[in-house]
C-alpha cells in the first residue's frame, strides 16, 4: 500500500471515530480538506496536476462523435458488452468470464434524430481509480461522457453499487449534482471574506471556510454562499476541477429475477431494468437516456420548403435555447447576417411567430432564419 494510501486510511479512520458536533466541525473540516488533497495526490502524483486536468489520468483514446457521448461502466461480467452490441449493433466481445473487454470500444445510435456515441469499457472494480487494473484509464474516459450509465448485474448484492460511485467520487466525478452556486474569488489581500446569501445548514461557517481555505493555501478570498452546501461541496468549489455528469442506474439480466426481487429495484431513483440479452425494456431506456442528457430537436425549414424531420438541429440546453444559440450551432457567422426568425412549434404564440435572436426555443420547434439584405 503506499503513503498516500496510508495516510488516507488514517485520516478516513480518525473521521469515522469523531463524533459529528459543534466542537468537533471544525476539525472535521480540517480533515476533509486534508483528505480531497490526499486524494488528488494518489491520482496525479505529488504536486501533479489534480484530478481531470488534461494530464492527469489518460483516457482511452476514442474520438469523440456524434451529438452527445454515453459511457458504460460497471463490474467486470455484468453485462456492458451485450449492451453495447445490443443498442448500437456494434460488435463487442461478450463472455462468462471476466475482463473479456479490454479496451474502450464505440458504437453509436440514432434516437429522434440525434446519434449518440456509446462507449463500452473494461470492468472496473473496487482500487480502481487508484490505479488497479485498466480503472483510471476507464474512469478518465467517463469523465468525458455527457452521461454515465451504472451497469448493474442486478442478481448481484447492491454494496456494487456503492462502489462503482465511491470509484466515480474519489477521481472527481459528482453524480447527478449540479455545480454548487457558490462564488470565490482569490484576492492578494484583505483576508477570507465569507458571505452567506442562504443560511447553511450542513457545516459551513465563517470559521469553518477559513480552515479549509487555510489547507489549500488560501488566505485571501471573497467567497459568497447563494445556496446551503456541505463542506465538501466547498472543498469541490476550490479544487474546481470536478465534472458533474448524470448517471442512471441500469439494472441488467433482470431475466434471472422473480418478480418481487423487481418490485423492491423498481423503488430506486434514475433507475432502468433491462436485460441486455432479451433487449427488454430498451425502450424505457432510450427515453431515459434522451432525459438525462438534455437534448433538444430543432428542425429547419429552408424558405419554401416543408422541414427536414430526418436530421434535426441538436442542442443542449438545460433549459431553452435561444435562437442565436441555434444560429451558432448551424454555423458561426450565420448571427452577423441574421435579421429575423420565422418559428413554429410550441414556444411560437401564433404559427408562425416572428421572433428575434432572445426567443426561447421548444423541443421539436421549426425554424426558418430570414437573414439581412443585400
Ligand atoms: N441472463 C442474462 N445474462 C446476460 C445478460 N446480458 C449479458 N449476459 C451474460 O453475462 C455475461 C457477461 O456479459 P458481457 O457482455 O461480456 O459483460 P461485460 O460487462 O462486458 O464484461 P467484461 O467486459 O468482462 O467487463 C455473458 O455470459 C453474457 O451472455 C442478460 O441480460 N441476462
Ligand atoms: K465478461
Ligand atoms: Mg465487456
Amino acid at each position: 500500500m503506499s503513503n498516500v494510501q496510508k495516510q488516507i486510511d488514517e485520516i478516513e479512520a480518525e473521521m469515522a471515530r469523531t463524533q459529528k458536533n459543534k466542537a468537533t466541525n471544525y476539525h472535521l473540516g480540517t480533515l476533509k480538506a486534508k483528505l480531497a488533497k490526499l486524494r488528488s495526490e494518489l491520482i496525479n502524483g505529488p504536486g501533479g496536476k489534480s484530478a481531470g486536468s488534461k494530464d492527469a489520468g489518460r483516457g482511452f483514446d476514442v474520438t469523440k462523435s456524434g451529438d452527445t457521448r454515453i459511457g458504460l461502466v460497471g463490474f467486470p461480467s455484468v453485462g456492458k458488452s451485450t449492451l453495447l452490441t445490443t443498442l448500437t449493433g456494434t460488435r463487442s466481445e461478450a463472455a462468462a468470464y471476466e475482463f473479456t473487454t479490454l479496451t474502450c470500444i464505440p458504437g453509436t445510435m440514432k434516437y429522434k434524430g440525434a446519434r449518440i456515441q456509446v462507449l463500452d469499457l473494461p470492468g472496473i472494480i473496487e482500487g480502481a481509480a487508484d490505479g488497479k487494473g485498466r480503472g483510471r484509464q476507464v474512469i478518465s474516459t467517463a469523465r468525458t461522457c455527457n452521461l454515465i450509465l451504472i451497469v448493474l448485474d442486478s442478481g448481484k448484492p447492491l454494496t456494487h453499487k456503492k462502489i462503482i460511485e465511491a470509484e466515480l467520487f474519489s477521481f472527481g466525478i459528482r453524480i447527478n449534482q449540479t455545480p454548487p452556486n457558490v462564488k470565490l474569488t482569490k484576492k492578494d489581500n484583505g483576508g477570507i471574506d465569507y458571505q452567506e446569501m442562504v443560511p447553511q445548514t450542513q457545516g459551513m461557517n465563517a470559521d469553518v471556510c477559513r480552515l479549509v481555505c487555510k489547507e489549500f493555501k488560501i488566505s485571501c478570498a471573497q467567497v459568497i454562499l447563494r445556496e446551503d452546501i456541505t463542506v465538501d461541496q466547498f472543498i469541490d468549489v476550490i479544487e474546481g476541477n470536478r465534472s458533474y455528469i448524470p448517471v442512471l442506474y441500469v439494472f441488467n439480466k433482470i431475466d434471472s429475477l422473480t418478480i418481487e426481487e423487481l418490485d423492491i429495484l423498481d423503488q430506486m431513483p434514475n433507475y432502468v431494468p433491462i436485460s441486455s440479452q432479451h433487449k427488454w425494456n430498451m425502450d424505457e431506456l432510450m427515453e431515459e437516456v434522451w432525459n438525462k442528457t438534455n437534448m433538444m430537436r430543432i428542425y429547419t425549414k429552408p424558405k419554401g420548403q416543408v422541414p427536414d424531420y430526418d436530421e434535426p438541429v441538436i442542442l443542449h440546453s438545460e433549459g431553452s435555447p435561444t435562437v442565436e444559440e441555434f444560429c451558432n450551432r448551424i454555423h458561426r457567422g450565420l448571427m452577423d447576417q441574421f435579421s429575423h426568425a420565422w418559428v413554429w412549434g410550441r414556444s411560437a404564440k401564433h404559427q408562425p411567430q416572428r421572433c428575434g435572436k432572445d426567443h426561447l426555443l421548444e423541443d421539436e420547434d421549426v425554424v426558418q432564419i430570414v437573414k439581412k439584405a443585400g
